[in-house]
């Protein structure tokens, strides 16, 4: 377990350098989870790619094993963190993987410091996700009942039918992670959500970007997804059959295979200067 103090907080993160033998110096992949989740949500992703990328993964602010600091959050103040993570473990190029809220995210760092970013994937988010109403409902509901309350309405959103059987252990391990996260952290990262409009934003990215969604995504639904990617110069957009909202989950094989397309067309970072 690896920590490092940014501004109010103690952030949980793990970073794998790349192995030895590593045949290709490209940029760090950075992976920034969603809503309701913790880093783990990577842990099959990050064996099928292997040692040949150096890999960060981290809780994200209100969520895992980091700190809840000041309330109600931003996308800006969860950038900043990023942005202070990379700074700590002086990573200067990054290609930014973010899912939903990690998605944002991803944008933000792209919009406060695009110098770090060397490439987007931007996987089951939008632009902007949700109506202030329904986060408003969402907070609310939370609020007075708790997180588990909520349980049996965002698992469809997050799983296909064909994940969310009793006999399914990775699910009941997903409706723990969520029902687990802290509430006072959940319900500041909805506020978030609620303020974030990154339509201008999105349509300045000048990196390569990968916009990913699964085909019965309930949150980001394809439509949207493929909006945002409209959005962005040059984005490519894909589809992940048979996954919800956490493709990485339901579908690591496909969504690593994407991710090593996409990776393919990011050059190595050649040093400037002396
Ligand atoms: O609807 C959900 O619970 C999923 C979600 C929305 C934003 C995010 O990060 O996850």
């Amino acid at each position: 377990m690896q920590f490092a103090l940014i501004d109010d907080i103690a952030v949980h993160y793990d970073f794998r350098p790349a192995g030895a033998g590593a045949s290709d110096a490209g940029p760090v992949i950075v992976f920034i989870n969603s809503l309701g989740t913790d880093l783990r949500i990577w842990d099959e992703v990050k064996t099928r790619l292997g040692s040949d990328r150096a890999v960060l993964t981290y809780d994200k602010r209100g969520h895992g094993l980091s700190g809840i600091g000041a309330t109600p959050y931003t996308i800006e103040r969860l950038a900043h963190d990023l942005i202070g993570l990379l700074e700590k473990l002086s990573i200067a190029r990054a290609v930014l993987c973010g899912l939903s809220v990690g998605g944002l995210v991803a944008q933000g760092v792209h919009a406060l410091r695009p110098d770090l970013v060397a490439g987007l994937v931007l996987s089951n988010t939008a632009h902007k996700i949700g109506t202030a109403e329904m986060w408003n409902a969402r907070m609310e509901a939370i609020g007075k009942d708790g997180l588990a309350s909520i349980l049996d309405t965002t698992m469809p959103r997050w799983f296909t039918p064909a994940f969310r059987v009793p006999d399914n252990a990775a699910y009941a391990g997903y409706r723990a992670m969520f029902a687990r996260q802290p509430l006072d952290g959940y319900i500041a990262t909805c506020a978030a959500l609620r303020e974030a409009d990154y339509t201008a934003a999105a349509r300045a990215i000048t990196v390569p970007t990968l916009c990913i969604v699964g085909d019965q995504d309930g949150s980001t639904p394809p439509d949207l997804v493929r909006e945002l990617a409209g959005l962005i110069h040059g984005a490519r957009f894909e589809v992940i059959a048979g996954a919800g909202h956490i493709p990485n989950v339901e579908q690591p094989a496909a969504y690593t295979d994407l991710l090593r397309q996409f990776l393919q067309q990011i050059p190595p970072h050649i040093p400037q200067g002396d």
